[in-house]
């Protein structure tokens, strides 16, 4: 039986961790979500919004990219518009920040395709229509599978990487026509172990970085000294992170990395003396330090002192040129469940 009320749940998350460009992400405990009621036919979509983006993210349904996700979802399975719905979205994860914002929409759209269409996907089938529109893993793999994740791709053919027909979550910067053919099995994906004593401490500045412009700073092409440290480093980060009791010292050298936060570093003022400076010997209870995904937001992974740890992020963020930077703090866990639909009525 069709039920006429609905509620999807998805998980903010942090993607790279360190040294897992592309590769690791962690699901927090600060969620997007959608509360879903079936209206009667010809009533079309009633949209509202609340939280972070209320100002600026459209409402139309073929605009909006939770719900133009969940059109391209349903138009591959023959189906040409949303059901009619009122859907109202709560959304505390701010926006261009590094804490997977577009992830946890298109995520929200995927599932929302799903209860809506009542298409019965299986998660390896939603895991790939995430992908089809956020094209890296470490955002959308948590956030629908919870937990600490590491991902990867499958290497999608040239005529497969640019179907204009398909949202994408960044603007692309060129595209050729394709129908919104779904690719299969393009992700996969393992939740690690995550030792429950460490807490993220998300450091979220009052400015935005686009993903796309932080990716556009990335060469084309890496030294093999840095592709090994960093390889070294993630095979080590990925166990060390799971076990207890903690290994600060380890896991915070683990975080290094040479491949995405070097080339990143002129976005994000203060983030060096951030990453050098704060650490298990400096700060007590630090057990790592990192660019939250394409940032702007550092985040400390941390077993105590909370909010001295975030004090001092924030510090340095005050003291940059021009009047010094905003910043607020959220102490969030880690959590193993990922993005749910719970039905009622
Ligand atoms: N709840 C939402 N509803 C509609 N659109 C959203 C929502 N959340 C994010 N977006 C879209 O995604 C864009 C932000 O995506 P972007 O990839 O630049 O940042 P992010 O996902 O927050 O960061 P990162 O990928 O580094 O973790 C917003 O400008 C908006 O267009
Ligand atoms: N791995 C991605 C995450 C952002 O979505 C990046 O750092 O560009």
């Amino acid at each position: 039986m069709t039920q006429s009320k609905f509620k999807i749940t998805v998980p903010a998350t942090s993607a790279n961790i360190g040294p897992g460009f592309d590769v690791l992400g962690m699901a927090f405990s600060l969620y997007l979500t959608l509360d879903c009621e079936r209206l009667p036919a010809g009533s079309g979509l009633k949209m509202t919004y609340e939280g972070e983006g209320a100002k600026d993210v459209p409402l139309v349904a073929e605009k909006n990219l939770i719900t133009k996700t969940a059109l391209y979802v349903l138009s591959t399975c023959g189906i040409t518009t949303l059901p009619p719905l009122k859907i109202h979205v709560t959304n505390p994860i701010p926006l261009g920040r590094g804490l997977g914002s577009s992830g946890s929409a298109v995520v929200a759209g995927v599932l929302l395709a799903n209860a809506a269409g009542e298409l019965n996907l299986t998660n390896d089938r939603m895991l790939d229509y995430c992908l089809m529109v956020e094209r890296h893993p470490d955002n959308v793999a948590p956030a629908l599978f919870g937990g600490f994740v590491a991902s990867f791709l499958r290497e999608l053919e040239p005529e497969e990487l640019e179907p204009s027909s398909i949202p994408r979550s960044e603007p692309t910067r060129n595209g050729a026509a394709q129908p919104p053919t779904p690719l299969t099995d393009i992700g996969h994906y393992i939740q690690l172990g995550w030792a429950k004593e460490i807490k993220a401490i998300a450091v979220i500045p009052d400015f935005e970085v686009a993903t796309e412009d932080a990716r556009a700073v990335l060469p084309d092409m890496y030294e093999r000294a840095d592709v090994i440290y960093n390889l070294q480093r993630i095979a080590v980060l990925t166990t060390a992170l799971s076990r207890s009791p903690v290994n600060a010292d380890l896991i915070h050298k683990a975080m290094s990395d040479k491949v995405h936060q070097p080339y990143r570093k002129h976005l994000i003022p203060g983030m060096s003396e951030m990453l050098e400076k704060i650490t298990p010997k400096t700060c007590p209870g630090v057990v790592g330090i990192c660019l939250s995904g394409a940032g702007p937001t550092i985040l400390v992974l941390a077993t105590e002192n909370f909010d001295q740890i975030a004090a001092a992020v924030q510090e340095i963020f005050s003291r940059q040129p021009n009047g010094g930077i905003k910043s607020m703090c959220k102490v969030l866990d880690v959590v193993e469940s990922g993005a749910t639909t719970e039905y009622s009525d």
